[in-house]
């Protein structure tokens, strides 16, 4: 009998546990069965319970051994530049993989300008673009007046933005002689019709990069960004065909316009319609708008081919759109770890897509740029950028599933913000509780740092401590000893949290 068999080879004959285990003499057959099947469910129920601690057992040692941490902030923040900065302090080899992919994002962020500045001048007439020159800072966006919002310590009291992105600029009060105005219009006409060639490939671009697909009103529009999803490498890398008539591959057509075009580009960037536009500040352009335009002799060659140089990278700027994550292996004091990085879209539309990843995040690294003190959000031209980084700030500190995270904060894009209070522009017009304080670096700095961590104070049930940086993440060695620090202090709480010191 199965029982028999079973009790004799775990329990000897004269075991009083076997004995008690017995079943009784009389036991009819149907009491035998009965026995038996609740003998095999509890068995099977033993199984599951052991089978469900193995699993976490394992998914415990597993975690023990993984980090992973969260890239917050607004749109254009600089979240993907510091990701790419862990790249290629981990993983180099990856980078170096998808340098050719990055020709296109680069073509794809000039080209953009090009039409963006094209469409600007067609806005500001001559009469108003030749004299912006020396007046930065002086001008803001029509229209501001304080909004006064809420209490200094989460909300600065900012000037209203603008209705709309696109309003065109007052007119100046000392216009130029109508031959100068005509002269200069001629001008632009023949640049722009130079142009027109290279100015078409963007929507070529585009496509290629988002694999043609339209994200949210206004992604692809003329003079927007294009947002991609994990993977666009791939999608980039493929031969688009330019038409029957012709095999050439599409990219290499575009770098071969593009190097014709070279001179014509340099002429534009150095008119001083468009200097005049970008000092008065009537024209705003992306960080990598002025960079690429900068190095147009060496980007614009077809031969030998251009191939992006690691700080192209860094400044290459594409929308992220959902989460990316990457992982890096990292040895730390004998300990290898594998960190998992949650690089996410920072525009208002893609905020929802946070908060899955936020229930057992180690860390967080929060980067809010303060040179935006004087930039209104895409999403909605009324509110001021580093007024929005300051709520999300807020609502990152105060979120209850985020109690126990590390959490690090980067002020970042420092050398933008040196180079606006060098050009003049004044906080206090922007930020109208900045009141008289000195339009100079420090206190700038100082003031909303002041603000950022009042608001981590407040919300700060659990004492946890907060690790600032003031940061450039464009600038590569820097960056890379401020990834270390962060990473080890980081690794510290992990292990405390982790109970392994
Ligand atoms: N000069 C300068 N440029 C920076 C800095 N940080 C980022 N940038 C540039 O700013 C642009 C936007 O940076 P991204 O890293 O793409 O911004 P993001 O936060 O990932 O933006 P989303 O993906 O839209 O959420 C890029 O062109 C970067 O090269 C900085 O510290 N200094
Ligand atoms: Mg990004």
């Amino acid at each position: 009998m199965i029982r028999t068999q079973t009790r004799s080879s775990v329990y000897s004959a004269d075991d009083p546990l076997a004995l008690a285990l017995q079943p009784p003499e009389s036991e009819s057959e149907r009491e035998r069965q009965a026995r038996l099947k609740a003998e095999e469910d509890a068995k099977a129920n033993s199984d599951r319970i052991d089978d469900q601690l193995r699993l976490e057992r394992e998914s415990l040692k597993k975690r023990r051994n993984e980090v992973k941490l969260l890239l917050l902030g607004q749109a254009e923040s600089g979240k993907s530049t510091l990701q790419k900065q862990f790249q290629l302090l981990y993983a180099p080899g990856t980078l170096d993989q998808e340098r050719a992919s990055w020709r296109t994002v680069v073509y794809f962020n000039i080209i953009r300008t090009i039409n963006r500045i094209l469409d600007a001048v067609d806005i500001a007439e001559p009469a108003t673009s030749t004299s912006g020159a020396g007046s930065a800072g002086a001008s803001s966006s029509s229209g501001n007046s304080d909004a006064g919002f809420s209490t200094p310590s989460t909300s600065f009291s900012a000037a209203a933005g603008p209705v709309a992105p696109s309003t065109p600029p007052p007119r100046d009060s000392t216009p130029p002689t109508t031959a100068q105005a005509r002269h200069t219009k001629a001008e632009l006409a023949r640049l722009r019709l130079r142009l027109s060639p290279l100015c078409s490939a963007e929507k070529v671009l585009a496509d290629r990069l988002s694999g043609g697909v339209q994200v949210g009103a206004g992604a692809q529009k003329r003079g927007g960004g294009v947002y991609v999803r994990a993977g666009w490498q791939a999608q980039a890398g493929k031969k688009l065909r330019s038409g029957d008539e012709d095999e050439e591959d599409e990219l290499t057509k575009i770098a071969r316009v593009l190097a014709n075009c070279r001179e014509d580009v340099k002429e534009l960037w150095q008119h001083p319609s468009v200097k005049g536009l970008v000092a008065s500040r009537k024209m705003r352009l992306e960080e990598s708008s002025e960079f690429f335009l900068n190095n147009i002799s060496r980007i614009a060659t077809s031969s030998p081919p251009y191939t992006p140089s690691t700080d192209d990278i860094l400044y290459a700027r594409l929308q992220t759109m959902g989460i990316t994550q990457h992982t890096f292996h990292v040895s730390m004091h004998g300990k290898a770890l594998a960190w998992h990085l949650f690089d996410v879209g920072g525009a208002r539309g893609q905020r929802h897509t946070w908060v899955p990843y936020f229930d057992d995040a180690n860390a967080i690294i929060f980067i809010a740029p303060v040179s935006a003190f004087d930039q209104y959000l895409e999403e909605d031209p009324r509110v001021n950028r580093i007024n929005d980084s300051l709520q999300l700030w807020t609502q990152i500190c105060s979120n209850e599933l985020l109690k126990k995270v590390h959490l690090v904060l980067f002020l970042n894009k420092t050398d933008v913000l040196k180079q606006k209070l060098t050009a003049g522009v004044l906080v206090r017009k922007y930020i109208t509780s900045y009141g008289e304080r000195p339009n100079a670096y420090e206190p700038v700095v100082d003031y909303f740092r002041t603000h950022f961590l009042q608001v981590h104070r407040r919300t700060n049930e659990e004492r946890r401590v907060l690790y600032t940086h003031l940061t450039s993440v464009v600038e590569t060695k820097a960056t890379h000893a401020i990834i270390t620090n962060v990473q080890d202090s980081i690794f510290r709480g992990y292990l405390k949290e982790a109970s392994l010191v």
